[in-house]
């Protein structure tokens, strides 16, 4: 499907081209919001959104809408608009077409205590050990999460250091709580924390610390990105 519906788009040739997907072309040419409920979703999954949207009621926290493709959504704003409030994301990386079977998620942004906290239910591509989800899966999901926090109060960042400490295994399937929030901006550097619980809040899964840095205004992101 993946090959069926993307166009890839080589850009510039020999040393440091890449091969990507075209980004003004959503991945079955159709927008979609991923970060809402479908059938894969447990009854957890469901309860716990549910609250958070309650929460969303007041105006303390935000959904964040998850699109592939961003040219829709946020017409007239650059890839990663600097000093968005909040705005739809865009994840190649963690969206699948197929439900149930990769990440299914939701993030919600509390913008006055600087937090993003993402509902995660692994599924069964996702797995490492058996029945259990992958290490890396999980470090997917809290460098997008913490990723996104640091968008939020930066602008156009980049993760510069990732540190996770695995304390429990998270069960494929099951539902957990992807905690994170900035603890310190220092310049161009946002200093940020998560943690990972179950959705009752007695397993710890994991717990973190990121470094992302802001990219240099004066630079693209290509410039910023290319091989020096
Ligand atoms: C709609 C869409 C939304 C989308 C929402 C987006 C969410 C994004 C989530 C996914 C994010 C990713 O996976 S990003 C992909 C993985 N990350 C990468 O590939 C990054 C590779 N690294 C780099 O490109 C670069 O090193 C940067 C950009 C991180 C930094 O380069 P730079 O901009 O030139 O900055 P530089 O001068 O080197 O460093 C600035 C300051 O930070 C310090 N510094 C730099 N790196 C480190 C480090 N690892 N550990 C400690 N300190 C560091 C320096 O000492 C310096 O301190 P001082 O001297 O000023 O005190």
């Amino acid at each position: 499907m993946w090959r069926n519906c993307v166009r890839l788009a080589r850009r510039g040739l020999g040393r440091g081209a890449v091969l990507r997907p075209d980004p003004t072309v959503s991945r079955c040419g159709v927008s979609k919001d991923y970060a809402l409920p479908n059938s894969s979703w447990s009854q957890g999954m469901m309860d716990l959104y549910s609250r958070f949207l309650e929460m969303c009621k007041d105006g303390t926290w935000k959904r964040i809408p998850s699109y592939s493709n961003s040219v829709d959504h946020i017409p007239g704003k650059a890839f990663w608009g600097v000093h968005s409030k909040y705005q739809p994301q865009l994840w190649q990386t963690i969206n699948m077409d197929t439900e149930g079977v990769g990440f299914e998620y939701a993030m919600f942004l509390n913008p006055s205590e600087k937090r993003m906290v993402c509902l995660f239910q692994p599924g069964p591509y996702l797995e490492g050990p058996s029945g259990f989800a992958h290490g890396g899966s999980t470090a997917t999901i809290i460098d997008s999460t913490i990723g996104s926090c640091a968008t939020f109060v930066a602008g156009r960042v980049m993760t510069a250091n990732l540190s996770i400490n695995y304390r429990n295994p998270i069960p494929l399937g099951s539902v957990v709580l992807v905690d994170s929030k900035v603890d310190q901006v220092e310049g161009r550097k946002v200093f940020l924390s998560c943690h990972v619980r179950s959705i009752d809040g007695q397993t710890l899964h994991a717990e973190a610390t990121a470094l992302f840095i802001r990219l240099d205004s004066t630079k693209s992101l290509q410039q910023q990105m290319s091989c020096q």
